[in-house]
């Protein structure tokens, strides 16, 4: 089977994106989809991204598996890649256009901007250990500033939903930590029963943070939008930042705006296409 696609990125979180529109169902496994991440037998990327038609009261389905082939809720910077890539599907780059879209983790919105970026009304934060899930004071309303046995040490970690989960902890000096050793032990620790995404933050400034992820089902990428909203989240709660946050990733910056009108996250940033291909499958 011949497959089309097209690879964007935003800020190094790169992405294979599937024209789906013509079935309900993604048209390709999440072991195929984990075998055309591969960065040496494949096209290479953090994950595949299928645009589905819309569901409900939406224009757009949106569905990803991550690189391991594990499926997410929601993904940040995917969902700025999938509507450029919607946009030049339909021909309709008009500025301001923006896009009702379902996902596992309800309607999200992004708008194409006039200076070319995406902004995206990502929905409220999810805070009750339930939801994250955690089973982190799990008696409690919120997992704030609680300390977790990770590797061999004590962290104090916040956890935070948005639509997928984020383990954060506020650090001295976000490029000391090994995240090739710890991510993992925080991805798979018992308390997060469907894993983690884990975000280690250092604070500039209260309105500049530096981030660096361990993504769940992905390892180290270069940036990761959910964790950016989810660790403004967890910077207010712990009164560590504003709620408008530039978040610094090693990929590049995107601008979090955590709305205390509406409790919404807004986040903002780019998203290009790299280069448009055919991949073929071999029946095995
Ligand atoms: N890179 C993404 C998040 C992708 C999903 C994540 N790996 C998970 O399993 O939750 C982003 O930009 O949000």
């Amino acid at each position: 089977m011949v497959i089309e696609f097209s690879k964007y990125q935003g800020l190094g979180n790169d992405f294979i994106l599937i024209d789906n529109l013509h079935s309900t169902d993604p048209i390709i496994t999440p072991q195929e989809a984990s075998k055309m991440c591969d960065r040496h037998f494949g096209i290479g990327a953090d994950g595949v991204i299928f645009a589905l038609p819309g569901k409900e009261d939406t224009e757009y389905t949106m569905r990803i598996y991550n690189s391991d082939g594990s499926e997410p809720e929601m993904c940040g910077n995917g969902i700025r890649c999938l509507a450029k890539f919607i946009a030049d599907l339909s021909g309709n780059t008009e500025v301001n256009k923006s896009y009702r879209i379902h996902t596992l983790a309800g309607v999200i919105i992004p708008k194409l901007t006039e200076d070319g970026n995406v902004r995206v009304d990502m929905g409220e934060p999810q805070l009750s250990p339930a939801q994250i899930p955690t089973t982190l004071n799990s008696q409690g309303d919120k997992v704030v500033d609680q300390s977790l046995e990770v590797g061999d040490r004590t962290w104090s970690v916040t956890a935070v939903s948005m639509g997928n989960p984020h383990c954060i902890t506020f650090v001295e000096d976000s490029d000391r930590i090994d995240l090739e050793k710890i991510g993992p032990l925080f991805e798979h620790h018992s308390v997060f029963p469907q894993r983690t995404n884990t975000e280690f933050i250092q604070v500039v400034k209260s309105d500049y943070l530096k981030m660096r992820v361990w993504e769940r089902g992905a390892g180290i990428t270069l940036a990761c939008g959910t964790g950016a909203c989810a660790t403004v989240v967890a910077g207010v709660l712990n009164n560590k930042c504003d709620r408008s946050c530039t978040v610094e990733l090693p990929g590049g910056c995107l601008q979090i705006d955590w709305s205390a009108m509406d409790n919404r996250v807004y986040m903002t940033g780019p998203a290009t296409e790299v280069f448009k291909g055919k991949y073929l499958t071999i029946a095995e």
